[in-house]
Order: structure tokens, then C-alpha cells, then sequence
């Protein structure tokens, strides 16, 4: 029992993360209790920082280490695991971008040998003689980023998560001096560097060790609001963050290492949740002994098209192969005959299903010719799904669950049900955006301010890659859906998932999303989305050799798989259900490519546990794939879940 418990609360640990505050509510009894959080965070980040060495096969007592040390504790920390390093022979100088530091970790730091840079002139910090001119303090600046350059550790310690907006001041410099900064549009670029497997260093020096996060990252949002130095490593405390699952901001956390503080986990609402194997077995439906192919559920699909035949394959062989029954396959005839080429099993034509899949292949209506029978077909099944605030919408919510992907996603109704669920990438996502403000449903952008777009501008791929809770959220709720939004790190956000909707912008400014859906919100009522609680989920389990022409025609097709098999017997759904399966299937998608690639490398990478057995570390790489290897490889991604 009580082992149980242990490996409950140990895979919450890891694939759950909390907002600051909640967080802050954590520490807080432990603090009360005079536990030493400070001293033990800073005994954690010490060992990392001195392993991180070790790793590079740099000594200790030959190692020249840089702190980036600001004012509040997220300093202390550093300022602490600095003496520890300087106690152990390395050199280290700690550079102060703030007006003060944490007196106890200082003067530990400087008994312990540290030496130590100011860079602001107004510094109030004991035995440090400030007060010096202007232009000694940008002589101070360009000597602190040598120094930082020539280091072979950097630890970064400025900001943790009592960050207010992007870093401003002293700390900004030096982030954007030492690390990445936004460009004219606000986007900050990350460095170009291979994806190895555990997001290992590539070889590059300095390293970089985060303390808690890496300052100035949008600790509760996933933001990278403003200049930030990407870590190689982050140490994280107590409970994981947001912006340690949430892209882009967990591109910059590089490797994770979870320090527990033993927290009490069992009251608190993470806000995002990373799918895992048992999250994923939920969704696969074990056969029943008396199953026919109809119980084990059906697929209807209505994609591809005469000119992109090949994506009507590829979503009917993942939907075949995702546990069910059978597919039912509506298209052009040419797409037809190839469906049937390569999987003689596809039935076609209309029939009863448990699911649909619509819209990959299909041409947009930029594209398409005016009597394109696929969108004819799209349009006139997704009708059903239009939900009123003058009907009783019964029809829409007895429909069986649709993943609408591509050349569909410009015929959403304006308000659906949340057993809709779409699956743009961000580009795609930013078109419906587009629409969607258009139309007046909600507003472009939250960082328009301080990324100097204009609200007028259109929204852009890079847009929704900058801030894709923002624009997921903004979607789900303008339009009802539950969205699937594809990445390295893909995002599911549900209707009955209210995280990114008001304080927990990063960027100083609160996230304007209007909720037309209010109107209707009624008409929506069975299919459940009152879990207000519902996390974010995230999935990442994928090797970046699955950015491959085709592969969102697979993961599709296998979300409706999946939809089907799980809707067998089932008398309405739950929005949380259906983000948790269409999640799923982005899990299992991820892991039919680690599996066709052979490679060890994932979007995602649970975080290790401080001092515990670390498990072995596969370097694979792996190798190229095409999108029909990851469709092959769902069957064996299926029972690697449920073994
Ligand atoms: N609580 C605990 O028990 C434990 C907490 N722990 C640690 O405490 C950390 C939280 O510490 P915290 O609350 O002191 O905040 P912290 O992240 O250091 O930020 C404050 C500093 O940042 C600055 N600053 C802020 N915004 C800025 C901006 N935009 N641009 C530039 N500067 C900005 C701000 O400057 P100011 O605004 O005051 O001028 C001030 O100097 C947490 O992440 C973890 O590491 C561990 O020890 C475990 C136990
Ligand atoms: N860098 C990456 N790492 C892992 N997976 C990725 C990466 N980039 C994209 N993907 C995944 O690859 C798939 C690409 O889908 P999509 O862009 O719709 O392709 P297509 O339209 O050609 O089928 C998505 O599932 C997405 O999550």
C-alpha cells in the first residue's frame, strides 16, 4: 500500500507541474517547520553543477565557474552553492546584477574564497565599496561577460520564480549579452544545435547550470518573454514548473533535475500534466473475449484528396492500426484505389462509426476546386457538429467524437462540442486564429506590447510557436474544441481546461482571451466541461526525426483510432476524456517514431530525481523515418504501453 503510494506520488512528481504560487503554498508549512530549503536546494545544485563538470571531464580544483547572482533567494540558492564549489577548489567569481544579495549566502560565498563583481553602481552590499561612474560600470559589464565567456560553468542564479515580466536592468544585459534576446518581432530565437538524446551538451563552453529556472523564462506560462540564458542543465525545486513542460520555455531548461522536497502533492492542482505510459494505457482498449470488429470500434475518414492521395494511406493505416475494429474510408477515387493497394482491409463507403477523422490531404479553400468533393463531404458532416445558442444542439452532442486536421479546419463551425477535436500545427493554428479575431471571436495577441507587434498584423506561424498555451487556449475557448496543438512538444488543451486564461501570463500584461463560447456555453452542457481544474497536457515523447511530410495525416488518423475504440458502450463523453485520449494518441504517435527511428532522443525528457539511482543513459540518436515507418510502428508503440 504504502509502496503504492510512493510510486504514485513519484510519477505526479515528475509529470505534473504547478504554478508559482501554488508552489510558494507548498514550501510554505516545510518553512514554517525551519526545514533548510535554501541550504538544501543549494547542496543539490552544487552536486549538479560539480557533476556537469565531471562530465566534461573538467576538475573541480581546474574549473573557473561564473554565478550570475541576483538579489532575492533564487541568489541565496546560488550564492550557497557557490561557496560549496569555491570550498571544493574551484574558482569561482560571482557577478552581482543586482542592488543587493542574500547576506547569509554571501558571506558564506566570501569565507568560502568567492570572488565577487558588482555591476551596479547604486549596490548596497556589506563590504563591497560601490558608487562607482557610469562608465566604470559598462567597463564592469564587458569585464563580467569575459569573464562568463571564458568560464567553464556558468550558474545562473539572477531570477527563480519571483520573476515579474521579462528581465529588465543589469540581469537583461547580461542575458542578452551571454545568452538569447527577442528580435524587432519579439521572438527569441533559441540556439540552432543538434537534439540529442537526455538533451545532452553538444560540446559547447561555458555550461550553463539554471538555478530553479532559467531567469527570465515565463515561469508559469512557458513564455520566453524576454532575453533568457538557455541552460544545459536545470536544477528545479521542490515541484516542477510550467514553463519546465511548456513550450518554448522547456526548450531552454535543457536537461531537468527535480530536487523533492518532500511536498505535500496530494491537495494540489497541477496545471500541466506530461503524458506518460499509464496516462496513454487508459486509452487503449483491451479486445473483450465476445468483441466483434464493430465493438472494437469503427473509423470513418475523410481525407486525402486527388491530388495528396497519400495522406488518405497514411490516416487509414494509422487509424487501422490504432486497436480497432475496422475503417470505413470516403474519398476521391484515385485516393480509393490506393487505400485499398495498401491496406486491402479498408472498407469504402458510408456506414455506421464510432469516430471520424476528416480534413488531411483535403485542400483548403484557397486550394481547392469549387466542387472538391472532400471538402463537399467535410462541410456537410461537420454541420452537424454547429452548435446554437437557439437549439437544443441535441444532434451535435450524440455525434460520435471527429479529429478535424488540415484542409477541414477552415469549415469549423464556429462553436462545436468538445468531443471536436483539432489538430493544427502552428501554422495552421494561426490561420483559424486569423478567423477567429476576424470574426471577432478573440484578440491577436497578449505580448503585443512589449513584442511591438501591432494588433492589426496578422497572426504568424511564429506567433503561436512564441505563445502556444495563448493561442490553444484562445481556440478551445473561442470555438468549444478540444485542441491538439503539434510540435516537439505537443499541447492538448480542452475547453474544460482553464489554465492561461487570466493571471498567469508571464509577460506583465494579462492574457486577453474573450469567451464567446459563454453565449453557448449551455448548449454544450452534455458533454462535461465543468472540471475547471483540468490541466494542460503535454506530450513530447517524440523524436525530432518525426518532423516528416505525412506524419499529421498518422497521428489523425490514430487519434480517431482511438476515439473509436474508446466510445464502444459509452453514453457521453467527457471534454477531460477526450483531450486525455487525443493526448494519448500523441504519446503513442511519439513513441511509434522512437520506436521506427530507433532513437533515445524525445521533445520531452522526464526529469531525473536528485540523489536517486539515476537510470541507465541510451545515447541513441536513432536514424531517419518516413511517415509510413511511424504508422508500422503502432502496433508495437501499443503494446509497449500496455506491457
Ligand atoms: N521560498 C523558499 O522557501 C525557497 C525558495 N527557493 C528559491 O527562491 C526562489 C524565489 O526567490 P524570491 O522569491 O526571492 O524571488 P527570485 O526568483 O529570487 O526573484 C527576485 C529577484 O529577481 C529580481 N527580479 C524580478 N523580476 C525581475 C525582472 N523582470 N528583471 C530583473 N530582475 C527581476 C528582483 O529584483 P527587484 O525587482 O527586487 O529589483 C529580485 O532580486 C526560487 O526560485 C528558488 O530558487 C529555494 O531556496 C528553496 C526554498
Ligand atoms: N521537432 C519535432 N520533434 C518531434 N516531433 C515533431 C517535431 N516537429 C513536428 N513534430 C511532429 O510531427 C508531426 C507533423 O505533423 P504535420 O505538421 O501536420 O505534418 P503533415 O501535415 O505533413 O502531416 C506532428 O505530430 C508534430 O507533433
Amino acid at each position: 500500500m504504502e509502496a503504492m503510494q510512493d510510486l504514485n506520488r513519484r510519477r505526479t512528481l515528475l509529470h505534473a507541474a504547478y504554478d508559482s504560487s501554488t508552489v510558494r503554498a507548498m514550501e510554505r508549512p516545510l518553512l514554517d517547520r525551519g526545514v533548510p530549503l535554501m541550504r538544501m536546494a543549494a547542496g543539490a545544485a552544487a552536486h549538479v553543477a560539480a557533476q556537469m563538470l565531471d562530465d566534461e571531464n573538467i576538475d573541480i580544483e581546474d574549473a573557473a565557474i561564473v554565478l550570475l547572482v541576483g538579489g532575492g533567494d533564487n541568489g541565496g540558492d546560488g550564492l550557497y552553492a557557490a561557496a560549496a564549489l569555491a570550498d571544493e577548489g574551484a574558482q569561482v567569481t560571482a557577478i552581482a546584477v543586482g542592488t543587493s544579495v542574500h547576506e547569509a549566502g554571501f558571506a558564506a560565498f566570501v569565507r568560502a574564497g568567492g570572488r565577487t563583481l558588482v555591476l551596479d553602481p547604486a549596490a548596497d552590499i556589506p563590504g563591497i565599496v560601490a558608487g562607482f561612474s557610469a562608465g566604470e560600470a559598462a567597463e564592469r559589464v564587458r569585464t563580467a561577460i569575459d569573464i562568463a565567456e571564458q568560464a567553464d560553468l556558468i550558474i545562473d542564479a539572477m531570477t527563480g520564480i519571483g520573476l515579474r515580466g521579462p528581465l529588465r536592468g543589469l540581469p537583461g544585459t547580461m542575458a542578452a549579452l551571454l545568452g538569447v534576446k527577442p528580435d524587432e518581432n519579439g521572438h527569441v530565437p533559441l540556439p540552432d544545435r543538434p537534439a540529442l538524446p537526455n538533451r545532452e551538451n553538444d560540446g559547447h563552453l561555458p555550461l550553463v547550470l539554471a538555478i530553479d529556472t532559467p531567469s527570465g523564462i515565463g515561469v508559469n506560462d512557458g513564455t520566453l518573454p524576454g532575453p533568457v540564458i538557455p541552460a544545459d542543465v536545470t536544477v528545479m525545486f521542490g515541484a516542477m514548473k510550467p514553463c519546465a513542460m511548456l513550450p518554448p520555455a522547456t526548450f531552454a531548461c535543457g536537461r531537468l533535475v527535480l530536487v523533492d522536497f518532500s511536498f505535500d502533492l496530494s491537495d494540489q492542482v497541477p496545471v500541466a500534466v506530461a503524458v506518460d505510459d499509464a496516462l496513454a494505457e487508459q486509452a487503449i482498449r483491451l479486445p473483450r473475449v465476445t468483441d466483434s470488429k464493430y465493438s472494437r470500434g469503427v473509423v470513418g475518414l475523410v481525407t486525402g484528396s486527388t491530388r495528396y492521395p497519400g495522406a488518405a494511406v497514411l490516416s487509414c493505416e494509422a487509424a487501422a492500426r490504432a486497436n480497432t475494429g475496422m475503417i470505413r474510408y470516403l474519398g476521391p477515387e484515385r485516393a480509393q484505389n490506393m487505400v485499398l493497394a495498401a491496406i486491402p482491409e479498408a472498407v469504402i463507403g458510408k456506414g455506421h462509426v464510432q469516430s471520424w477523422t476528416i480534413g488531411c490531404g483535403a485542400p483548403d479553400a484557397h486550394n481547392a476546386e469549387p466542387d472538391d468533393i472532400q471538402r463537399a463531404t467535410a462541410a456537410a458532416l461537420l454541420e452537424h457538429y454547429a452548435l446554437s445558442a437557439d437549439a437544443d444542439n441535441t444532434q451535435a452532442l450524440a455525434m460520435p467524437p471527429i479529429v478535424v486536421d488540415a484542409g477541414a479546419l477552415d469549415m469549423l463551425p464556429k462553436h462545436v462540442p468538445a468531443h471536436v477535436v483539432i489538430t493544427p500545427h502552428a501554422g495552421e493554428l494561426a490561420e483559424l486564429a486569423n478567423r477567429l479575431a476576424d470574426d471577432g471571436q478573440a484578440q491577436r495577441s497578449s505580448r503585443a506590447s512589449h513584442a511591438g507587434a501591432r494588433r492589426s498584423e496578422p497572426i504568424a506561424a511564429q506567433n503561436v510557436m512564441d505563445e502556444p498555451l495563448h493561442y490553444a487556449r484562445f481556440a478551445a475557448d473561442s470555438t468549444g474544441a478540444t485542441v491538439l496543438l503539434k510540435g516537439a512538444v505537443t499541447m492538448v488543451v480542452s475547453p474544460a481546461c482553464k489554465y492561461g486564461q487570466s493571471e498567469t501570463n508571464d509577460a506583465g500584461s494579462p492574457i486577453d482571451v474573450s469567451s464567446p463560447t459563454r453565449a453557448v456555453a449551455h448548449t454544450n452542457a452534455n458533454v462535461d466541461t465543468s472540471a475547471g481544474t483540468q490541466p494542460v497536457l503535454v506530450c513530447g515523447s517524440a523524436p525530432a526525426w518525426l518532423a516528416t511530410a505525412g506524419a499529421g495525416d498518422v497521428l489523425a488518423g490514430l487519434i480517431g483510432g482511438l476515439l473509436a475504440g474508446n466510445a464502444v458502450g459509452d453514453n457521453g463523453w467527457k471534454a477531460e476524456d477526450i483531450a486525455r485520449i487525443a493526448a494519448s494518441g500523441a504519446y503513442v504517435h511519439g513513441m511509434a517514431a522512437a520506436i521506427a527511428s530507433e532513437s533515445e532522443q524525445h521533445g520531452w525528457q522526464e526529469p531525473d530525481l536528485f540523489g536517486q539511482a539515476q537510470p541507465q543513459r541510451f545515447t541513441a540518436i536513432g536514424h531517419p523515418i518516413i511517415a509510413s515507418d511511424v504508422a508500422r510502428a503502432i502496433g508495437d508503440a501499443l503494446a509497449d504501453i500496455i506491457a
